[in-house]
Formats: structure tokens, C-alpha cells, sequence
């Protein structure tokens, strides 16, 4: 006798009852797998019922089932084919009737636990079943997996029916035209043995030699199934499926095959709640004849499990699928009932429901009966393949006893020979595949000198390739460690020139604004020498001064040549000594000794165009009243010059820089310095010189008019006399002038608008028409100063006319050239004059401020002289 084993699976709450916030009403010990606390509890509360007291728990009543085993919602489908499935498919194998038996509310989960996912892959006769298939695909695999490995005379068949509405269907069988199918029990024929219980007339039972073709024959006929989908369940199944597998074997005996044992796999269709799944019509009928075969089922489960009294009626016959499950319920077979539940509050009643069978039919004790077992089998064959040593022994011995020495009969002995030339032709072979293995013992020997030889060769070149690599390492720190120096010299290098550039720059924008200011003090100096001289009166000067301008600029040529001298020399000297670093700057030296010729040629040029206008402003210093033309166009011929002077010094310091930014290195710092020096000086020296010339000029001046004044004296005339020759002298010359002025400008103006027009420069139209401007105020200016003097004449008639001392002169001239005031004094020309001459306002008027001089000593030629030289 044993038990109907049960089993609780509940699944995890679906997407409805999630959807419908139905709480988990129904806890589990563990959410896989348990045997050892098999209880299922039901909490009608929401709340866990491991968080309430146990006193608590009774008042809210909750119920514990306990079964046999129980699976959480992490429980997989391997797992339940390992605890639940595989012990009862050793039952069947062994010769057991087996039969596992899937119940529950709709949509908990039974044809996901018997079937589950059908998809395989095929590999040859046997298949690889997903992981989501059930225990019935998982039997099949299994079952002939084990009949491969035993190589097992068995046959193997398969029925698969549905009881849909109370008729039965045949899934294998043809779409159209299925024959009744009917129900007999075989043991009322007398069947005994296996075979005996209720069988299905005319049910296909399907030959399958292999697990793929198992499989195939149940997703073909699980395809055929009735499903629905209903509010519970998108694919819901509406009839109860078995699929049974037979285990045959051949009896040699009788020669016919045998049935040893079958499996029933039960997918029964769910117990439904007709108000809750929305079914109406078909599925309202489907769902009635259901729950009706269900109820049935239920009775005989009561009925089995009561143990009050003497065995009752059992309502078998009540409905076919009690009538088929005759044999799993209380007969001969080892059934194992999976009851699947819901754990959401939403299903409480039908989870109760389906526990409550669960427990009774835990009760029900089968009789399961062994059919012909597989170790029955073996002990036949075994006593079989005795029997037939046993007779052969007998023969032998027969024979050996009649006659004397080995002997045995006929047969044993064509055996013997028989085995022994197939042994002797197993040897030959064996020899020949002996030689065989020799040769290529010896080519694999030959093959693995070579290779060795090959090693050698490999390690040797291995080696060389080691040193090769030392070398290129040792080489490549060498390398790292000469360019991390030659980093560190261009670093220190490009620093040195950074702060060179600097120092140049520097260097450079004070000798621009020095040579500047000194060239702009030459001008100046120049600028007052001419005025001095203009108002001199004396030509020579003039020429004196273009010829300083001249001497000037040669001077500034030279320096600028030397300058430029010095450049080269310390280009050359900075290419001697540094020949690595410069020789690729040779080329831009030498384009910057092009550049600095090209320089040159312009600084000759522009200092050639200075002399030429200087020459043409000559011609016009011919008589003394174009003085005040020439000093204008000196003034416009300083104004180029200076011009040019100031644009060729931005282009050679320009070009300077831009030399020494490219080629000097350690120079540089060295050759401003001396370039500036060499300026200064040379400036400084020229300042010197003209001011030693303006203070010689001046004094010459001075004592110029201090012997004009002499002869005027000499003449001994009156200061009326004086006054007259000095307004009729004043008048003439104004005269002239005005005269000069207009012949000589006129047609020079008209020379210079004629080349103005020419060279069309709008800038030079400008200059030439400011020259005429300056000469005219000049002359302006001039032509007042002989008007003030005339006033200061007039003025001076009203004095009594007293000569003048010479002591006015003897300072001043002691002040500008002490050695020329001495001679002057020593030399007894001068005579001497009183002190108010200091306060006379001809005093301001040095050229006229010996004019009061009373001294009549002086010659007609003197005086003739002195006259012309008037301004
Ligand atoms: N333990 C489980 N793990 C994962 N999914 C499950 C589990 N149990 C059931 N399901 C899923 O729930 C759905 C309903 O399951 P199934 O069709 O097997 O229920 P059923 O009890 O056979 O219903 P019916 O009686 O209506 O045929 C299916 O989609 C199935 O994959």
C-alpha cells in the first residue's frame, strides 16, 4: 500500500493580481523547495502571518495544510521534475503503473508544470528541450535516454486524449472522422497483470522510437487541445488531457510484446468560478461539465480518504474522467497529485478549496502491483544464457570422458578453430598496425629531430635576438638620454633666447627713441643754426652749414657703415663660434647681408638725393637775398631729410631687428649695447662739434658786428648821418628783397609747381606751398625787424648818442669763446664804451648795438663792407 503523494506548487502573483492589489495570502517555509516542513498556510489577513503572534493567528483564524512536499514561486521546472517527476518515472521503469496528476483553480499553473514550454532543438534522435519545459517532455527525454544507455529490448508507445465535455479525444488520431472511443475495464475480462485496469477502446497508442519523436508526437498533440482564452487565463486548457506512455518488451518466448508498465501524465482542466472568469455560453457549458467531472472527482477523493468506516461505493462511473483516473485513485498505481495555487487574496477561495483536496487525497492508499520488472527480465536472461554454458560444458565433458587427452565435441571444436584463426587475424592486423605505428614512431622520431634541431636553431637565434635587443635598448637609453640633453640645451637655448629677445627689444626701442632724440637734437641744433645764420646775413655760413649737413650725414653714413660693419664682423664671429647651431641660419645671414647691402643702397641713395637737392639749393645761394629761400628750402630739405632720415631709421633698426632676431644668439645682448654706444657717441660727438661750431659762429658773429659797429664808429659821423645811411641802407635793402624775392621765387616757384605737377604729389605741393609761406613770413619777419629798427633809430635820436662800451661784447664773448674775446680785447680794436650801454635798448640788438659808437676811425672801404653785409 502507499499513499497518494501530494504536492503543493504555488506560482507568484500573475499580472491580475497585481493589477487588482490582491495581497499574498499564502505563506510557504521556503519559496523553492521543501520536505522537510510541508505546509502551506492561508491568512485571510493581508498581512504576513509570520508577523502575528500565534494567539493573534488564531483569532484571525488561519489554516495550515501540510502535504508532501511544497514549491515556492522560485521553484523551476527542473527542480520539479528532479523531486516530483523523476522518483515515480523509476516506478515506471521498474514495472510500476504510475501517475502524476496536476489540479488546481484555472490560470495556477498546471499545463505550465506538466507541459510548459514545447520548443527543442533537434540534434539527431534525441532533442534539447528548453527550460521552461515540464514533466512530461522531461519523462520522454529521460526515458529513452535510460532505454539507450541500458540497450534495452523495450518498445516504447504513447496515447494522448482529452476529455473535453465528457468526450473523450483523441489528440494522435486523425482531425476528422475519430471513432468512439470507449471505456472498459480489463479486469472484469479477467486481464491480470499490467495490462489489466481501464483502457480506452480504440485509443491510438503511438509506436515512438525515439525522444524526439516523443516529443513531436506530444506538441502535435498538445496543439489539438481545446484552450480558451478567458478572463483567468489568455490560453486556458477546457478539457482534462492524459498523455500515457507504455514500456514494452518483446516476450521471445511467446514472441509477442508485453506491456510492463505505463505513465499517466494528467493535465486536468481548471476548477473555475463562473461569476469570477466572465464565462458565458460555450465556456459557461464548458466550465459547468468541468466543475462537475471536478466534483466528481472530488467525491471519490472523499470517499477514498474516509477511513470512518468499511470501504464505501466509490462514484467512479460518475464521470469518464473519474473513470479514467480509477486506477490512479485507490487502485494499482503510484499517483502523485500537484496541486497548483494562486497566492493572491483575490483566489483565497479556490486556493482553500483545492488544499482542502490536496489533504484528503493525501490519504488515499493506493495498491500499486509490479508488472514485469526490469530486474525480473534480467534474471530471465541471465538464467537463460546459464542454461546454455551449462548445456555446452555437458557436450564437453561427454566428450572428454569417451575418449582419453582434450577433447570436445564437433561444435566446440569448429568454435575453437574458428576463434582461433579470427584471433590469428587479429594478430596479423594487430602486427600490421604494429608495423604501421612503428613507421610512424620512427617518421614522428625523424620529424621530432628536426623540430629539436629547429629548437636549437630558435633558441640560439632567441639568444642572438636577446643580445640584438640589449643593443637596441642600451642604444634606445643612449638615444632617450641624448635627446633628454639635447631637450634640456634647446630649453636653456630658447630661455637664453627668450631673454635675448627681450634685452634686443629693449635694446632696440631705447636706441630707436635715442637716435630719435639725437638725430631731433641734431635737427634742432641745426634748425637754430640757420636761423642764426639767417639772420647772420652771411652766405658762407650757409654754405658752411649744408656742408655740416652734409659732413652730418656722411658722418651718420659712416657710423651707420661701421654699425653695419660691426653687424657683419659679429655675424662672422657668431658664425665661427657657433657653426653647429648657426650654419642653418647662414643663408638667412647672408640674405640679411643682402638685405642690409639693399639698406645700404637705400641709405646712399636717399643721402645722394639729400646732396643733389642740396647742390640745386646752392645754385639759388648765390646772392645774399636769396637767403631767406635758401633758408626755406633748407627748411624743407632738413624737413625730407629728416623725414627720410627718420623712415631710414625705422627701416635699418626695423631691418637691425629683424637680423638680430634671427641670427644672434649670445650676441645679441653684446651688439645693441655697442650699437647704441657707438651712436651715442658718435651723436654726442657731433652735438659737441656743431655746438662748437654754433658757439664759433656766434662768436664770429658777435665780433663781426662789433667791428661793423668800429667802422660805424670809425666814420665819425652823426648819429642823424647814421641813422639816415641806416634807413636809406634799411629801405634798399628791403627793397631789394622785396624785388629779389619776387624775381627769384617766382620762377622758382614756377619750376617747382612745373615738377610738382609732375611728380602730382599732393604731399609735396604741400610742403613747397608752406615753404612759401615760411619765406614769405620770413621776409614778413624781416621786413618788420628792419621796421623796429628803424623805430629803435628814432628812438635813439632822442638820446644824447654816447659810444657804447666794449665791455656788452667783452662778456658775451667771454662767455661764448673766452679765447676770441681775449684776442679781441688784446688786440686794441675795441674801445671803451660806458656802462648805461648795458641798459640801452640797442643792446638788445646785437648786430646794431655797436651802431651809437661814436669812433670815426673807420674807413670808407670798412664801412662800404659792412653795409652790404647788412641783413
Ligand atoms: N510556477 C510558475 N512559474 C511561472 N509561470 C507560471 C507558473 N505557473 C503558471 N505560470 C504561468 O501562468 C499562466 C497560466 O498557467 P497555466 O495555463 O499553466 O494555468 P492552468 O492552471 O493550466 O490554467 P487552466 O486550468 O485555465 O488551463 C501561464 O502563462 C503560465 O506560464
Amino acid at each position: 500500500m502507499s499513499n497518494i503523494q501530494v504536492v503543493v506548487r504555488c506560482r507568484g502573483r500573475n499580472e491580475r493580481e497585481v493589477k487588482a492589489n490582491s495581497p499574498v495570502v499564502v505563506e510557504m517555509p521556503v519559496e523553492t523547495y521543501s520536505v522537510t516542513n510541508p505546509t502551506v498556510t492561508l491568512c485571510a489577513n493581508s498581512e504576513s502571518p509570520s508577523h502575528l503572534s500565534s494567539s493573534f493567528s488564531q483569532i484571525i483564524n488561519l489554516k495550515t495544510y501540510s502535504v508532501d512536499q511544497v514549491y515556492g514561486s522560485q521553484a523551476d521546472q527542473l527542480m520539479l521534475f528532479h523531486q516530483v517527476a523523476l522518483p515515480l518515472f523509476h516506478d515506471f521503469v521498474a514495472g510500476y503503473n504510475t501517475t502524476v496528476l496536476a489540479y488546481g483553480q484555472t490560470g495556477t499553473g498546471k499545463t505550465y508544470t506538466m507541459c510548459g514550454d514545447l520548443t527543442h532543438e533537434k540534434h539527431g534522435l534525441s532533442v534539447r528541450l528548453s527550460e521552461e519545459a515540464g514533466i512530461v517532455p522531461r519523462v520522454l527525454t529521460e526515458l529513452f535516454t535510460a532505454l539507450d544507455a541500458n540497450n534495452s529490448d523495450y518498445s516504447v508507445r504513447c496515447s494522448f486524449m482529452e476529455l473535453y465535455n465528457e468526450e473523450i479525444k483523441d489528440l494522435l488520431g486523425a482531425d476528422s472522422g475519430n471513432s468512439k472511443l470507449r471505456i472498459f475495464d480489463s479486469t472484469q475480462k479477467r486481464v491480470v497483470g499490467p495490462s489489466s485496469g481501464i483502457v480506452v477502446q480504440n485509443l491510438i497508442e503511438q509506436v515512438v522510437t525515439s525522444a524526439r519523436q516523443a516529443v513531436d508526437l506530444l506538441e502535435k498533440g498538445h496543439k489539438k487541445r481545446t484552450t480558451a482564452s478567458t478572463r483567468m487565463n489568455d490560453v486556458s486548457s477546457r478539457s482534462h488531457s492524459i498523455f500515457t506512455i507504455y514500456l514494452y518488451r518483446m516476450d521471445v518466448e511467446k514472441n509477442e510484446m508485453v506491456r510492463i508498465s505505463k505513465m499517466n501524465l494528467v493535465d486536468l482542466a481548471g476548477s473555475e468560478n463562473i461569476h469570477k472568469s466572465g464565462a458565458v455560453n460555450q465556456r459557461a457549458k464548458e466550465a459547468g461539465s468541468i466543475n462537475q467531472s471536478l466534483l466528481t472527482l472530488g467525491r471519490v477523493i472523499n470517499c477514498l480518504s474516509d477511513k470512518s468506516g468499511p470501504l464505501s461505493h466509490i462514484p467512479y462511473r460518475e464521470s469518464k474522467l473519474t473513470r479514467l483516473l480509477q486506477d490512479s485513485l485507490g487502485g494499482n498505481t503510484k499517483t502523485t497529485l500537484i496541486t497548483t495555487i494562486s497566492p493572491a487574496r483575490i483566489d483565497l477561495d479556490e486556493t482553500t478549496s483545492t488544499l482542502e483536496y490536496a489533504s484528503k487525497a493525501k490519504s488515499i492508499q493506493n495498491k500499486p502491483q509490479s508488472g514485469d520488472s526490469i530486474d525480473y527480465l534480467a534474471k530471465k536472461i541471465l538464467i537463460r544464457d546459464m542454461s546454455n554454458t551449462l548445456r555446452k560444458l555437458q557436450d564437453d565433458l561427454i566428450a572428454t570422458r569417451k575418449k582419453n587427452g582434450i577433447w570436445m565435441d564437433e561444435t566446440t571444436y569448429n568454435e575453437f578453430v574458428n576463434e582461433t584463426e579470427s584471433l590469428k587475424t587479429q594478430l596479423r592486423e594487430s602486427k600490421a598496425l604494429i608495423t604501421g605505428l612503428n613507421l610512424k614512431l620512427e617518421k614522428t622520431k625523424q620529424e621530432n629531430t628536426a623540430l629539436e634541431t629547429k629548437a636549437l636553431d630558435n633558441e640560439r637565434e632567441k639568444h642572438e635576438m636577446g643580445s640584438l635587443v640589449r643593443e637596441s635598448q642600451s642604444k634606445q637609453r643612449d638615444l632617450e638620454a641624448d635627446v633628454a640633453s639635447r631637450s634640456a640645451t634647446i630649453m636653456s637655448m630658447s630661455q637664453k633666447m627668450s631673454e635675448l629677445e627681450n634685452n634686443y627689444t629693449r635694446a632696440s626701442n631705447f636706441l630707436k627713441t635715442t637716435v630719435s632724440e639725437k638725430i631731433n637734437e641734431a635737427l634742432t641744433t641745426i634748425t637754430g643754426i640757420s636761423s642764426e645764420l639767417s639772420n647772420s646775413n652771411d652766405v658762407k655760413y650757409l654754405q658752411q652749414v649744408q656742408n655740416k649737413v652734409a659732413a652730418s650725414l656722411n658722418g651718420f653714413k659712416i657710423s651707420l657703415y661701421q654699425v653695419s660693419e660691426k653687424l657683419n664682423s659679429q655675424f662672422e664671429h657668431a658664425l665661427k663660434v657657433l657653426p653647429g647651431v648657426l650654419e642653418p641660419l647662414g643663408e638667412q645671414v647672408s640674405q640679411q647681408h643682402t638685405l642690409r647691402e639693399a639698406c645700404e643702397r637705400k641709405v646712399e641713395h636717399q643721402i645722394d638725393e639729400v646732396r643733389s637737392s642740396n647742390s640745386n639749393f646752392e645754385k639759388y645761394v648765390t646772392e645774399e637775398h636769396l637767403k631767406a629761400i635758401e633758408t626755406a628750402l633748407l627748411d624743407s630739405i632738413k624737413e625730407r631729410i629728416t623725414n627720410n632720415l627718420s623712415a631710414m631709421q625705422n627701416t635699418i633698426t626695423t631691418e637691425i631687428a629683424t637680423m638680430l632676431n634671427k641670427t644672434f644668439t649670445q650676441q645679441q645682448g653684446e651688439l645693441p649695447r655697442l650699437l647704441t654706444e657707438d651712436t651715442v657717441s658718435k651723436v654726442q660727438a657731433e652735438k659737441q662739434e656743431l655746438q662748437k661750431q654754433a658757439t664759433s659762429w656766434l662768436a664770429r658773429s658777435l665780433h663781426l658786428h662789433i667791428s661793423v659797429v668800429d667802422e660805424l664808429q670809425s666814420y665819425g659821423k652823426s648819429s642823424k648821418e647814421l641813422l639816415e645811411l641806416m634807413e636809406h641802407s634799411i629801405d634798399s635793402a628791403s627793397k631789394t628783397i622785396g624785388e629779389t624775392i619776387h624775381q627769384k621765387l617766382n620762377p622758382q616757384l614756377e619750376l617747382l609747381k612745373d615738377s610738382i605737377n609732375k611728380e602730382n604729389t599732393a604731399s609735396t605741393i604741400e610742403e613747397l606751398e608752406s615753404a612759401f609761406g615760411r619765406i614769405n613770413s620770413k621776409s614778413k619777419q624781416v621786413q618788420k625787424g628792419l621796421v623796429d629798427t628803424t623805430t629803435t633809430l628814432h628812438s635813439i635820436q632822442e638820446f644824447e648818442f654816447n659810444l657804447p662800451s666794449t665791455s656788452t661784447a667783452e662778456r658775451v664773448l667771454q662767455e661764448v669763446s673766452p679765447n676770441r674775446a681775449r684776442h679781441t680785447l688784446s688786440s686794441g680794436s675795441a674801445v671803451k664804451r660806458p656802462a648805461e650801454t648795458l641798459l640801452h635798448p640797442l643792446s638788445k640788438i646785437p648786430s646794431l648795438s655797436r651802431a651809437n659808437s661814436d669812433n670815426e676811425s673807420v674807413s670808407k672801404k670798412r664801412r662800404t663792407t659792412t653795409k652790404l653785409n647788412m641783413p
